[in-house]
């Protein structure tokens, strides 16, 4: 059975606002800041992980989200490693991890996922959205946005409904909501 609300657990702002956005009044979303270790792995491996942990530390259902951005010319990565290679380089400088290669295509990964308590197994809700790393344009408010660009676009250049219409995490979040519409009583 669906859940009435869902508990996102997370520590980033940007995610929650943006995840708030897409969901709508369809269901409200409660959020816990809890830091949570990421393993390394596979996609689909680190967010089910994430989301038994979550799970387990609030002792309830848990909504988590991870997200990754993968490099086609690089293999996919840094893909789940995005977050320490952004920290390092700045949006400014990230563009550059490319300079060798001629591919500068990329795919943006949002993995949600929902556990219904401990010991229950999580299931996955994932959107993909194509684009290229290009030199930073429009602001840098919330992680590689200004980076990533897709129809001509960055996300930063973007007004946020045209993001949220395209983005992997609002494709993501359809997939969500289907479930919650299928599973209502
Ligand atoms: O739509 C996005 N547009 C631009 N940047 C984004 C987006 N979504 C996540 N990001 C950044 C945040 C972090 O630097 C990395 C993902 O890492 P990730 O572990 O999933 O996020 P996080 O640690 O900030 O929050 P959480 O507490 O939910 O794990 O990519
Ligand atoms: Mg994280």
């Amino acid at each position: 059975m669906a859940p009435r609300h869902l508990n996102f657990i997370t520590g980033n702002a940007n995610k929650l606002s943006e995840a708030r956005a897409i969901l709508g009044d369809m269901i409200e979303l409660r959020t816990q800041n809890i830091d949570l270790p990421e393993l390394q792995g596979t996609i689909e491996e680190i967010s089910l992980d994430k989301c038994r942990r979550a799970a387990d530390t609030v002792g309830g259902p848990v909504l988590v989200e991870d997200t990754c951005l993968s490099f086609n010319a690089m293999g996919e990565l840094p893909g789940p490693y995005i977050k320490w290679f952004l920290k390092a380089l700045g949006p400014d400088n990230l563009h550059k991890m490319l300079a060798g290669f001629d591919d500068k295509s990329a795919q943006a990964i949002c993995t949600f996922a929902y556990c219904e308590g401990p010991g229950h197994e999580p299931i996955i809700f994932q959107g993909r959205t194509d684009g290229q790393i290009v030199a930073s344009r429009g602001p840098t408010v919330f992680g590689w946005d200004s980076c990533f660009e897709y129809e001509g676009q960055t996300y930063a250049e973007m007004p946020k409904e045209e993001k949220n219409k395209i983005s992997h995490r609002g494709k993501a979040l359809e997939k969500l909501k289907t479930w919650l519409v299928e599973h209502a009583d």
